[in-house]
């Protein structure tokens, strides 16, 4: 049988069939997949193959292999520096969730998620909250953040959660796929999920309870099916959107725009600093690409951002 993992529970694993059956699961065997050092060899949404054993009268599986992986996020564990934990795989899209104010959510920001995401292959999708208490001067810092980013192919949405504008349009990007939401605590994502599937919030409820019994100290992801077809998974305790270890070199290949460009730039390996006849200078001198944009790039490129390159999973 195939099934996708929903939750994890240390040497369990809950796995949710095509037809709906859910089974308790666990693993046979050493999973090793290539590249990744990891303390948990599958993770929330994992696809997986299982055999059912019968036990005291209860059907059990036993997961005897694992499906490529389309993308998966992963943190550095406490313990053990070198090795990682998968937190989530296969996930669909993220939405991204900014507001102007109330919190301020910085372009440097926006910008360092968009380069892990991209990193990870995830498709962003960028939903500017609470426009419903925005002035003319915050809506028009909306409106020029938007058309910077749909510039270089991110979709961007104006909503508000608690008015319910454009919500119907989040839940229709959301249908057939495995979603998740991320940005600053206060940006309103707790709101958003309950416009959406308001039971939901029941569930959330139910998993914190357990962790104040103790059983779980650590955090861990679970998957959800809301009742129009869409899944998503909830990170409880991870904040942001970790981190991705890459060289200078790598980083003007998750910027869209500056990949566009480099291959007009004189020299191949040219990081868009100081070096003669460089592309990337000459869009952002006709303004082509944003200045925030650039500045974002520099930060991280010269590792100014000091957090970009620590692991910040749940130390916003
Ligand atoms: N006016 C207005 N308020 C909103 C909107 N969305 C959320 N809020 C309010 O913003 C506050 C924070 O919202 P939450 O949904 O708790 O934010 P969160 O992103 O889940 O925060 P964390 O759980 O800390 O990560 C609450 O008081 C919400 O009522 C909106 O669209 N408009
Ligand atoms: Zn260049």
């Amino acid at each position: 049988m195939t099934g996708r993992v929903y939750k994890s529970t240390g040497s369990w694993y809950t796995v949710k069939t095509e037809l709906g059956h859910i089974y308790e699961c666990r693993i046979k065997g050493k999973f090793r997949i290539k590249g990744i050092k990891s303390t948990n060899p599958i993770a929330v949404g994992d696809i997986v193959d299982f055999e059912l054993e019968t036990d005291n009268n209860q059907d059990t599986g036993v997961i005897h292999n694992i499906h490529d992986r389309k993308n998966y996020i992963v943190r550095k564990s406490v313990n053990l520096s070198k090795q990682t934990h998968i937190i989530a795989a296969n996930i669909d899209q993220v939405f991204l969730m900014v507001t102007i104010n109330n919190p301020p959510t910085f372009t440097s920001f926006i910008d360092r998620f968009l380069v892990t995401a991209e990193a990870y292959s995830i498709k962003t999708i960028l939903l500017f909250n609470k426009i419903d208490t925005y002035d003319e001067e915050a809506l028009n810092e909306v409106r020029y953040l938007a058309h910077v980013y749909r510039k270089i192919g991110y979709e961007c949405i104006g909503i508000s959660a608690t008015t319910g504008k454009n919500v119907e349009k989040v839940k229709a990007l959301m249908s057939g796929k495995v979603s998740m939401f991320s940005g600053h605590s206060g940006v309103g994502k707790s709101t958003l999920v309950n416009a959406i599937e308001p039971s939901l919030n029941l569930k959330t409820k139910e998993i914190s309870t357990q962790h104040m019994q103790g059983q779980h100290t650590t955090t861990f992801a679970e998957m959800f099916d809301l009742s129009f077809d869409a899944k998503i998974i909830d990170t409880p305790g991870i904040k942001g959107f970790g981190v991705v270890d890459m060289d200078k070199e790598e980083v003007g290949d998750y910027f869209p725009e500056i990949f566009e460009l480099k291959q007009d730039c004189k020299f191949n390996n040219c990081l868009h600093i100081q070096e003669p006849n460089c592309a990337v200078k000459e869009a952002l001198d006709n303004d082509e690409i944003a200045f925030s944009r650039y500045r974002s790039y520099l930060q991280i490129v010269e590792g100014e951002d000091e957090n970009y390159r620590t692991d910040n999973w749940g130390n916003e």
